[in-house]
């Protein structure tokens, strides 16, 4: 079995960036929405990107977007999209079409039955991004440092290839990777001192924690 890489999602300095990059990151991650304490512009972002070496992704994160930010952000060089929003597999398969891009579906998860989501972006996301769920009403649809129940992806036959996110941290992970066997985990307020501060340290950490599997 391959061993399991991480994404640090949510960057939005080049120190931070490049601890992602130094520890061992297999993604980054930046996101455009508004609402979120991580958003960037894209304009700003394309300095990150640039920044990023080609053996490390670099991912968009998006909530239902016109395709004029997307554009932005395909300008801005970024080499994958993730959608969090409730873009339908239509939007998805568009929207990869549009940019030649990979796409990733967060599929946000409670119950065992949430999982059946993902089933119906076969054929238009290239990757599944497994989220824990969040509270009706909350201002964002992720980076709360939610967790779902591991175990309920238990037996599950994956549609497509998949990550595992929501409430990771240096002390967690490697139960999550046991539990789920997951190839790729995704994180971000764990990774951080305050909303939308990353910490260098607990970057490190997590890399760590992930590297010694
Ligand atoms: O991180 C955000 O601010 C964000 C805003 C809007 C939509 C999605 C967002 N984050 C998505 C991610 O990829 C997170 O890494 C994922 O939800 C896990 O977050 P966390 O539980 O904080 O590790």
């Amino acid at each position: 079995m391959t061993r399991p890489t991480a994404k640090i999602c949510g960057l939005s300095t080049a120190v931070t960036l490049d601890a992602a990059i130094a520890g061992g990151a297999s993604h980054v991650g930046f996101v455009f929405f508004p609402k979120s304490p991580r958003d960037m512009p894209p304009e700003a972002a394309a300095a990150l990107i640039q920044r990023t070496p080609r053996g490390v992704a670099t991912v968009g994160v998006f909530v239902d977007p016109d395709d004029e930010l997307i554009d932005r952000v395909v300008a801005a060089g970024i080499g994958a999209l993730q959608l969090h929003g409730k873009e339908s597999p239509e939007r998805t398969a568009a929207l990869a079409a549009r940019t030649g891009l990979e796409i990733w579906k967060a599929v946000p998860v409670r119950t065992r039955a949430d999982l059946n989501m993902a089933k119906s972006y076969r054929g238009a996301a290239t990757r599944i991004l497994y989220d824990a769920k969040v509270p009706e009403g909350a201002a964002i649809p992720g980076g709360l440092g939610l967790r779902f129940d591991w175990t309920l992806l238990d037996g599950f036959a994956h549609p497509l290839p998949w990550a595992l996110s929501g409430g990771l941290d240096a002390d967690n992970v490697a139960e999550a990777i046991g539990v789920t066997q997951a190839r790729l985990v995704d994180v971000s307020s764990g990774v951080e001192s305050a909303p939308g501060v990353k910490d260098v340290d607990k970057i490190a950490r997590f890399l760590q924690s992930v590297a010694r599997l």
